[in-house]
């Protein structure tokens, strides 16, 4: 066998170079102490098709202790929580990986400066959720109002991407796998519903507020996986109110209505898990008073 030389080490150039990284990636660091630059910002350049070197070289711990005020403890924790190794550099996440990252470096620049706020809105079955939220999505263009996706084929009148995004079977499971979902739940054992994260974090991050109508599941779901957010329970004047708008619906047949008004009654025992309660009493009301939620005071 003839014996094959490995090719020449240029030492020097290679120190140069490792050295000049290492500068590159420090100048990273200090832009985002110094808020030149957020730290998302780090990680949409590091995840380009064509990433930023510096950028995507950067261990996950460095870019967080750049972070004003986020300690090396904290950090840590933060890693171990989000299933990152704490030797792994922004480049070398995987997906999940980076959804999680990036979700949770936008909500924590977002404190104390962006007055942004997630709110959950969610309540029994009939008690009026839809209404009230197509009449803030009518009254208050400014609220960005999450479009969810589901495989419920549309209702006469629907409009896809307007009400819902009407997917099939195999849609959702790819939006799924895709870790598309901020969270998804069946509903009424019957059709599922997802609520996509992009939009959510995008107006957030831009100082935009956003307003989520989903059920229960889903609201404790969206508060485990951002504690921050505002969770607004809707309730019916009375019991007998309720009963009336579902009956006065039509949408359902007798035994399914009782069936949903079973759910109602465990629907509303869960009410104390909410921070601020609404009573649906007259639809415009109801909508001003949820407005009125998601604009955060300024000293927050
Ligand atoms: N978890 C979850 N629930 C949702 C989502 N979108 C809508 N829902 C809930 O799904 C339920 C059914 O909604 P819909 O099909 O419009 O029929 P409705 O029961 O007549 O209002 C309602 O309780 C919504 O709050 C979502 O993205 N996630
Ligand atoms: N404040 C209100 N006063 C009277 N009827 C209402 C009010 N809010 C909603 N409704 C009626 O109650 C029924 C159920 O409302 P809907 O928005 O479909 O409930 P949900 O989305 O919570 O299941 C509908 O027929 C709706 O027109």
């Amino acid at each position: 066998m003839p014996r094959v030389d490995p090719p020449p080490v240029d030492r020097a150039a290679a120190s140069r170079a490792a050295i000049a990284a290492r500068r590159a990636r420090a100048e990273v660091k200090r832009a985002v102490a110094t808020r030149q630059r957020s730290a998302v910002d780090v990680l949409d350049a590091a995840w380009t098709a064509e990433p930023a070197l510096a950028e995507a070289s950067l261990r996950v711990r460095e870019l967080l202790t750049s972070i004003p005020t986020l300690g090396p403890t904290r950090a840590a924790r933060v890693m171990e929580q989000l299933g990152i190794a704490q030797s792994k550099r922004v480049g070398g996440l995987g997906p999940r990986q980076r959804v999680k990252l990036r979700e949770y470096v936008v909500a924590r620049e977002a404190r104390g400066k962006v007055q942004s706020r997630l709110v959950v809105l969610a309540g029994p079955t009939a008690v009026g959720k839809g209404t009230v939220s197509q009449y803030i999505r009518q009254n208050y263009p400014e609220v960005l109002l999450s479009v969810s996706a589901t495989t419920r084929p549309p209702r006469p009148g629907e409009v896809h991407g307007e009400h819902y995004f009407f997917v099939s079977d195999e849609e959702f499971d790819r939006m799924i796998e895709g870790g598309e979902f901020l969270e998804w739940a069946v509903v009424h054992n019957a059709f599922r519903y997802g609520t996509p994260r992009p939009p959510i974090q995008e107006a957030l991050s831009s100082g935009k507020s956003v307003l989520l109508e989903i059920d229960l599941q889903g609201a404790r779901n969206v508060s485990r996986q951002m504690p921050e957010a505002l969770l607004v329970f809707l309730l019916p004047p009375t019991w007998e109110e309720l009963v009336r708008r579902l009956i006065g619906r039509g949408t359902e047949d007798s035994i399914e209505q009782a069936r949903r008004l079973e759910t109602a009654k465990a629907e509303l025992a869960a009410q104390d898990e909410f921070d601020v309660k609404v009573v649906n009493t007259d639809v415009s009301t109801a909508a001003a008073e949820v407005v009125e939620l998601l604009a955060v005071p300024a000293s927050r």
